[in-house]
């Protein structure tokens, strides 16, 4: 049995408009333009025990909405989802102790607090044993170079300082299923890089299974093999980071330098040029041609160097966003 699965999982939002001004308020008090929104539609996916799958897709995409309803945040409009087999909304107890969500921009610390305090308030609400919590803190405390940071006041910290120990407040308990919805969010690279190999041991050592929402490539590309795309609040890719190039017909470039000075109009045939100099071009390929043109420039320029460099993922991404365009 998978251990997240979601089948035609949907969200619609109700809302009402409110036009500024004192007449409009006025107005409002009579009656209000109802207005509503669907934002996840139809969203089928599942997830095995130990898998760290990147949730992807443009701003407003959906995939926050996805993750509250998985966590048992909001209740979904249609459809169901399962997580390690508890229905999420039902937020049986059993469940909350077993899963966790970190959102970059949400906190659960109390800023008038040292974290330290919020870590005890954790501990007896998720009841952790003494020795289960003393470690688990000394191990993250550690890995996360926080140990002086314990006892001062949450709001007197740094972003990147704040991050750090809301993830300790959210691994505090060892949940099975992490929800991660931008946890490097204002992160400097050394504690992104800490955080990112620090979830990557907690999947490979204990098994725990990872959804993560992030805008950073880096986050995606270190932690996870498999993507799940959505756009419009519906799916539009399921399967492995590497295979989506092929999908959406990858691109390469093609880096030619030449003895002589660059004929432009000979590689104008090949692809669009994304640059050139006098001795010097870079041209966007098909993937699937790249073995043929690099033989034909090979034949027809004075090439002194070349390469062809794989485009990153963001291309592909940027491509298939593009492509699957859905009204909102
Ligand atoms: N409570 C709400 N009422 C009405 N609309 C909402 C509500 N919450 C979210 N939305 C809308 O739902 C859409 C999806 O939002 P969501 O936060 O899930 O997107 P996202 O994919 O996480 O985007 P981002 O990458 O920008 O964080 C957005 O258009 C947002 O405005």
């Amino acid at each position: 049995m998978a251990y997240i699965s979601a089948h035609q999982l949907g969200k619609e939002f109700f809302y009402y408009r409110k036009q500024s001004g004192l007449m409009a308020s006025l107005k409002n008090l009579w009656g209000r333009e109802q207005l509503s929104k669907l934002v996840v539609r139809d969203l089928s996916f599942e997830i095995e025990q130990g898998e760290i799958v990147a949730f992807i897709g443009p701003n407003g995409a959906g995939k926050t909405t996805t993750m509250k309803m998985l966590s048992g945040i909001l209740h979904p409009s249609t459809g169901h989802a399962r997580v390690m087999g508890y229905v999420p909304w039902a937020r049986e107890k059993a469940f909350k102790r077993k899963f966790s969500i970190i959102m970059g921009q949400k906190q659960q610390l109390w800023p008038d607090l040292p974290a330290i305090d919020s870590f005890e308030l954790n501990k007896r609400i998720y009841e952790i044993k003494d020795r289960a919590y003393q470690q688990t803190l000394g191990e993250l405390s550690e890995i996360l170079n926080v140990r002086h940071l314990l006892d001062i006041q949450v709001r007197r910290l740094s972003l990147g300082e704040r991050m750090k120990l809301e993830l300790i407040a959210a691994l505090l308990h060892q949940p099975e299923v992490i929800f991660l919805d931008e946890p490097t969010l204002g992160l400097d690279f050394l504690s992104q890089r800490a955080i990112l190999a620090f979830l990557k041991t907690l999947a490979e050592e204990k098994r725990t299974t990872m959804l993560l929402t992030s805008h950073n490539m880096v986050d995606i590309a270190t932690l996870c093999q498999r993507g799940i795309v959505i756009s419009g609040g519906q799916l539009v890719y399921d399967g492995s980071l590497e295979a989506l190039g092929d999908v959406v017909g990858a691109k390469r470039h093609l880096h030619v330098y030449s003895h002589t000075p660059i004929e432009k109009q000979v590689f104008a045939q090949y692809g669009r040029i994304i640059a050139a100099d006098r001795n010097e071009i870079v041209i966007e390929i098909s993937k699937a041609q790249s073995q043929t043109i690099l033989a034909r420039v090979l034949a027809q320029a004075d090439v002194a160097d070349i390469k062809i460099k794989e485009l990153p993922l963001e291309h592909c991404l940027e491509s298939l966003y593009l492509a699957q365009k859905v009204p909102a």
